[in-house]
């Protein structure tokens, strides 16, 4: 007869999940089976203190660069970001009179966009952890021309966790995350809340760089990002925040991962769509209509 003492210890993990951790102790004559074997605990609050490392970390980073992201945007991509933003924003499939959300908005360039294409009728939140991009993004609000302010929407900035969204299931008509889910630390998650928080039948544009496994492609990023990207930011003093970019999009998963991750995430249309002749990607994703 196999006697089993055993207790249940819960553990909160980062992200105010409780996560059941099953720790049993065993006595018997025979081991328990495997799936009842400890958990490691130790290895998972390992994991998750080094998100939240990496997470306060890129925090850090991005409040630091925020005063010359936008201007090394335009010149390093020669304008052509904005090009790329206006691409998500029609993919979003935003429309007039919609709730419309822009996740890791930062200075809100994307935001802006969402604004216009919703209209008056509509609303935009742009969510992002950076105060410092958010207190950009609320400047340049109010630094907008009457004209273009007269055909947008009404937008709200709030300090936020794309991995903890603070809204409601099924919010949104239409969302985008430009240059973001590289950046967080745990991208199913990011990507379950967008469907999360998605209405039926809405979708999500996710534009970021693309790790292309093209050499030819690859091999000019990594030269560009070495010597133009790199160089530029140092004249700024920011030169390791910008090293940062080749490593995260080699990591970064490729097209076709990506719409894997989507379908993992609950939508059930997603397709990435390389732009910039490569160097860049959008996938878009769309939530059942049912
Ligand atoms: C808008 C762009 C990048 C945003 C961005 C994203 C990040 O994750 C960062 C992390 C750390 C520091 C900065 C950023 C960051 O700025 C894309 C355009 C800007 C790029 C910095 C320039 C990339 C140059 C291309 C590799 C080559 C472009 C060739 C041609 C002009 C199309
Ligand atoms: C490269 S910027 C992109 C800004 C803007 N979307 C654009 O296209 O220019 C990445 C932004 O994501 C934000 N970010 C990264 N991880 C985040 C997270 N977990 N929650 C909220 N914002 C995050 C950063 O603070 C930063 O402002």
């Amino acid at each position: 007869m196999q006697t089993v003492r055993g207790s249940c210890h819960l553990s909160v993990a980062l992200r105010g999940v409780t996560r059941p951790i099953v720790n049993l102790q065993v006595s018997g004559q025979r081991r328990l089976p495997l799936h009842l074997r400890a958990v490691d605990v130790q290895a998972q609050n390992r994991e998750t203190s080094q998100a939240t490392q990496d997470a306060a970390a890129r925090e850090t980073m991005f409040n630091r660069i925020a005063p010359v992201y936008d201007q090394m945007n335009d010149v390093l991509s020669l304008g052509q970001h904005r090009v790329w933003k206006r691409m998500a924003v029609k993919w979003s499939r935003a429309r007039a009179g919609q709730r419309a959300l822009d996740v890791c908005c930062g200075s809100g360039d994307i935001a802006f966009l969402l604004a216009q294409a919703v209209g008056p009728s509509g609303e935009v939140v742009g969510l992002d952890f950076a105060q410092d991009m958010l207190d950009d993004a609320s400047g340049r609000e109010d630094e907008r021309v009457p004209s273009v302010m007269e055909r947008s929407a009404p937008m709200e900035w709030v300090a936020g966790d794309a991995l903890r969204l603070p809204f409601d299931d099924a919010s949104f008509g239409a969302a985008t995350m430009g240059y973001g889910l590289r950046n967080v630390t745990d991208i199913p998650l990011a990507l379950s809340e967008l469907h999360r928080v998605l209405q039926p039948g809405a979708s999500v544009a996710v534009l970021d760089f693309n790790n292309n496994p093209n050499p030819l492609i690859d091999g000019f990023q990594e030269f560009a990002l070495a010597n133009a990207v790199v160089p530029l930011a140092r004249s700024f003093g920011v030169a390791e925040d910008y090293e940062y970019l080749r490593p995260s999009i080699k990591r970064f998963p490729s097209g076709a991962q990506q719409e894997q991750l989507a379908y993992a995430a609950g939508f059930t249309m997603a397709v990435h769509y390389p732009v910039g002749f490569g160097l860049m990607g959008c996938l878009v994703a769309t939530k059942s209509g049912s």
